[in-house]
């Protein structure tokens, strides 16, 4: 293919001539550009070759310089050696010279030790010498000097022993006659105890015969009604008769006059009567308590609930020895096999204040009870309590129908009206509360708010703050409140008979008295108390809430043991604080007060072991001796 003007390719035009030559014109002229450059590099680079070179012969001139100094400085090494081992060789010859002169002074120094120590030998011994003559001539001074104050001192030893035995007997005469003077004091004690004794019995006949005088009184009571009656009959007739004959006839005008001194003698005897009442009342309450105090203020007292069916199981063998006193309870234990294979029963006395036989009513215990009642009246805190197992009978006993609640309220009743012709007027209020896992809940609903315990110490009386307090003025209300209290603890526990067996109940009554004759004023407080199944004591395996409740129930019975034990020593502290319980009983439980227990007992087999328990915890409580009772009672300020 040859290219001709049509060629048509790029860049490149066959016969433009003209184009070529500027094309070609400017390539030259890079290419001179380039060639020009390069020369100019090539001149640079031999300028740094000239100066490369001249640093090359500088260094070699530098490199002759530091040979020659090296050179030099070998020769001065050399030198320095030279030096060095003749150095040595000196100080070998001064250490060598060193050592010599040491062990020359040594030597002298061992020579002028051992002179000097010969020296001290010698003064040593010498000193001792001296010293041991000292001490010899010492010794025989101090010998010396000990004879003559021995001498001296049992010479005033003599003396001193001699004045002894003389004061010694002259105490043996003096205490020989004090001790004559003491055996006749104790035979007067005697005498006066003899005395105490005979006028305890005296008052305990004053007791009997102001029982009789009393029962006297009532019937002269009734016979002064009667013929209260019969004279406000006559008054009647004679007011008549005096209507008719105030006609104006003298001898009518003279009966009439005789007739109103009659009426007025009358009237005076009736007031002096009402006066000797209201003396023998006050003379009344003085001896009863007095006779309840010698009977002392903490008692105990045994009930045996009947068996309930035979579906209960085997009867316990328990026996009552003494019919006349009625306070002993004798129980066979569990039996007991012998390694011959002999079965045996141990047997338990007990004795108590009284003790109830199974068929026993709860009229008969209400009288054995009545007079704290009457106490709580005459002005003393008196707490009753049921203590005992589940099933053993505490609620039957306290709050059924027929307890001792309904009828305790009904004796105040009844109490209560007849002491208004003796110018006294009460009041009586009443709140219900139970102790639950050591809390205290309102069984008369309330307002919801926590109950708090406030004592007044000065009054010695126990209030409950937010607690619902019921005037009692009718038998009525006493029973609502049961019934209330009773359908409060329900909603608490699905089976009623269980929440109470699992909380303590307190029925709490407030009585205060007031006599407008003599200005009297008294405040007492009836605690009567529900205490929970004491077995719950030994169940221990319990869980959860369960345990919680066992640990509370044996805490509260074990703190009240406490404090009974407490107050029977005497202690210092009553530990009160350590239970609910017994911080709300606090003034009701100990010196000012009357406290009744009542240990409840199944007649069954199978609740033995438990029986026992209760029983033994009943005796410790009844060997407690808690000091006298103080009624709270005062004369009103006139
Ligand atoms: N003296 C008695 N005479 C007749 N029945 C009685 C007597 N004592 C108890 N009972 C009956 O025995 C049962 C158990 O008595 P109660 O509920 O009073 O026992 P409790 O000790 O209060 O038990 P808990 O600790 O569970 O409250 C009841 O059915 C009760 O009626």
């Amino acid at each position: 293919m040859f290219l001709t003007k049509e060629s048509n390719t790029t860049g490149y035009v066959a016969w433009d001539v003209d184009n070529r030559v500027d094309d070609m014109e400017s390539k030259f002229k890079v290419l001179s550009d380039m060639v020009h450059t390069t020369l100019e590099a090539r001149k640079e680079h031999d300028e740094a070759l000239d100066l490369a070179k001249m640093r090359v012969s500088e260094l070699e001139h530098d490199r002759q310089r530091l040979e020659k100094r090296n050179e030099v400085m070998s020769a001065d090494l050399d030198s320095a050696r030279e030096e060095g081992r003749m150095l040595r060789h000196e100080l070998e010859k001064q250490r060598w010279e060193h050592s010599r002169q040491i062990d020359e002074m040594e030597r002298r120094h061992r020579e002028t030790v051992e002179d000097l120590s010969r020296q001290h030998r010698t003064a040593v011994d010498q000193l001792s010498k001296e010293l041991d003559h000292l001490k010899d001539e010492e010794a025989k001074e101090h010998q010396q000097r000990i004879d003559g104050l021995t001498r001296h001192y049992q010479q005033e030893l003599e003396d001193e022993k001699q004045k002894q035995a003389r004061e010694l007997q002259e105490m043996r005469t003096r205490l020989g006659g004090e001790q004559q003077e003491m055996e006749l004091s104790l035979l007067r004690k005697e005498r006066e105890l003899q005395e105490e004794r005979s006028l305890s019995e005296g008052l305990r006949g004053d007791l009997e015969r102001e029982r009789a005088l009393k029962g006297s009184l009532q019937t002269n009571i009734a016979e002064l009604s009667a013929s209260n009656t019969t004279l406000e009959a006559k008054i009647n007739s004679l007011r008549s008769q005096v209507e008719f004959l105030e006609s104006d006839s003298k001898a009518q005008s003279d009966s009439f006059a005789s007739m109103e001194a009659r009426l007025q003698e009358a009237l005076r005897v009736a007031e002096e009567a009402r006066q000797k009442l209201i003396k023998e009342e006050t003379e009344r309450r003085v001896l009863f308590n007095k006779y309840q105090e010698l009977k002392g203020n903490i008692r105990v007292m045994c009930r045996v609930r009947p068996v309930l069916d035979d579906s209960e199981g085997q009867q316990a063998q328990i026996s009552f020895p003494d019919e006349k006193t009625s306070s002993e309870i004798l129980l066979a234990g569990p039996e007991e096999r012998s390694s011959l294979g002999n079965v045996t029963r141990k047997n338990y006395p007990f004795e108590f204040d009284r003790v109830f036989v199974p068929g026993t009513q709860n009229s008969e215990i209400f009288d054995e009870i009545s007079q704290l009642v009457q106490s709580a009246l005459d002005g003393y805190n008196v707490c009753i309590f049921c203590y005992g197992q589940t099933g053993s009978g505490k609620t039957y006993t306290m709050s059924s129908a027929d307890g001792m609640i309904p009828r305790a309220t009904h004796m105040i009743y009844d109490t209560m009206n007849k002491m208004k012709e003796k110018s006294w007027e009460y009041t009586m209020d009443g709140s219900f509360v139970e102790v639950y896992n050591e809390d205290i809940n309102d069984l008369l609903g309330g307002d919801k708010r926590k109950l708090e315990i406030r004592h007044d110490d000065a009054r010695k009386q126990t209030t409950i703050l937010n607690c619902q307090t019921v005037r009692l003025n009718s038998a009525s209300t006493v029973e609502m409140m049961l019934e209330e209290a009773q359908k409060n603890r329900s909603v608490a526990a699905t089976k009623a008979n269980e929440r109470s067996s699992r909380s303590h109940s307190v029925f709490i009554l407030k009585l205060v008295g007031e006599n407008s004759a003599t200005g009297e004023r008294c405040e007492g407080t009836l605690n009567l108390v529900d205490l929970a199944g004491s077995e719950r004591l030994k169940h221990s395996q319990a869980e959860g809430e369960r345990m919680k409740e066992t640990q509370n129930i044996n805490k509260s019975l074990s703190c009240l043991g406490d404090v009974i034990e407490a107050l029977g020593k005497g202690s210092a502290h009553i530990p009160y604080r350590n239970s609910k319980l017994t911080h709300l009983l606090q003034y009701s439980l100990g010196g000012n007060s009357k406290t009744l227990m009542f240990v409840m007992v199944s007649p069954l087999e199978t609740h033995l072991k438990e029986t026992l328990t209760s029983l033994r915890f009943a005796t410790k409580v009844h060997n407690t001796h808690i000091g006298t009772a103080k009624a709270t009672k005062k004369i009103r300020d006139s």
